[in-house]
């Protein structure tokens, strides 16, 4: 929007029209007069991603690969529309995936790998994005939910949000990166695995006190305000400055930091060399906000 830079808001509901979950996605209206003619040039087998669970993916991966590279977007938005944030995978979908009959346990197994594999890839695609993606948690955040807040850079919630590693209630290990993400998010290990292995709910105090979420609102109104001020406070800076922050710090995250360092010595050699630095250190001098400059898109 006007002065943004570009916001992109995607939301996700747990309930169809008849109230019952689905892992459907939806942009709001301002997005889909933009999106909209877009979507009508996606080949078929994309319009059936309702109807196909295993092609649900397809939605993130398609999203964020665009948003990914599009100049016109600093920053995402991401929240649940609906009662909840979202209730997880959609359990009736899983049974179909997953259901076997009979066959080749290798080729079960070797086919099983590719399913997952394209689940995990539908949330790493939004860590992968250089641009920041700010999550707004309201009411439940269950099962695959935190799997995808944890791929996201800023997690904001309600009073009325909690969160619950569900997978072990339903027979299974978390595997599309809960796991792998969750103990780099939250300090203490002790209650990672506690979260992990009992599938308890975390409410909206104990994730702010443990690190999950940064800021708690009183309602969801007041978190979309929080969350598009905070949105509109990146949008306004050097993409070149956020957006290597953000490659920068998850890179940091899984290497060790003489590694981090050399990497970011590599990235800002010619990063260094931006007309944005020049202009920010002017602003700055000038006591004016980096908000008042005018970044060229990236
Ligand atoms: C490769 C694998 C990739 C990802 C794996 C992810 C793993 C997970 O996500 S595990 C978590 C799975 N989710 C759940 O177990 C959530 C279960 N649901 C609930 O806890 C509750 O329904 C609720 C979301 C907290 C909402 O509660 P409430 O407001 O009381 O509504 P309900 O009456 O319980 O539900 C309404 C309606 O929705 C159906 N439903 C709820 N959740 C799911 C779901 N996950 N999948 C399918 N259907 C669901 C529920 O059965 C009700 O249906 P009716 O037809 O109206 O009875």
């Amino acid at each position: 929007g006007p002065g943004l830079g570009g916001v992109i808001i995607f939301r996700h509901w747990p309930g169809n029209a008849s109230g019952s979950p689905s892992q459907s996605w939806q942009m709001w209206p301002r997005e889909r007069e933009v999106w909209g003619p877009l979507l009508e040039l996606l080949p078929p087998w994309m319009k059936m991603r309702d109807e196909t669970p295993e092609l649900n993916h397809y939605e993130m991966v398609e999203c964020f690969t665009q948003i990914s590279g599009d100049p016109e977007c600093r920053v995402v938005v991401v929240s649940g529309a609906g009662k909840v944030f979202t209730a997880g995978i959609d359990l009736m979908d899983m049974a179909s995936v997953f259901q076997h009959e009979g066959g080749d346990v290798a080729r079960n197994a070797w086919n099983m790998r590719r399913i997952i594999a394209k689940y995990q890839e539908s949330f790493t695609v939004i860590e992968r994005c250089p641009k920041p993606v700010v999550v707004a948690v309201h009411g439940a955040c269950i099962g695959g939910g935190v799997d995808l807040i944890t791929a996201c850079d800023i997690r904001l919630c309600t009073q009325d949000a909690w969160f619950q590693v569900k997978e072990v209630d339903i027979g299974l290990a978390a595997d599309v990166g809960t796991l792998q993400r969750l103990p780099k998010v939250i300090g203490s290990r002790s209650l990672v695995n506690e979260l992990a292995l009992t599938a308890r709910k975390m409410y909206a105090d104990e994730a702010k006190d443990s690190g999950l979420v940064s800021h708690v609102f009183p309602d969801k109104e007041a978190m979309m305000a929080g969350a598009l001020e905070m949105a509109r406070e990146i949008a306004g800076r050097s993409p070149v400055a956020v957006q290597g922050t953000k490659v920068n710090l998850i890179y940091s995250r899984d290497h060790s930091v003489a590694e981090g360092l050399d990497y970011m010595a590599t990235w800002n050699m010619s990063m260094l060399q931006s007309e944005d630095i020049v202009k920010s250190a002017v602003a700055s001098m000038e006591k004016k906000s980096p908000e008042t400059i005018t970044f060229s898109k990236l």
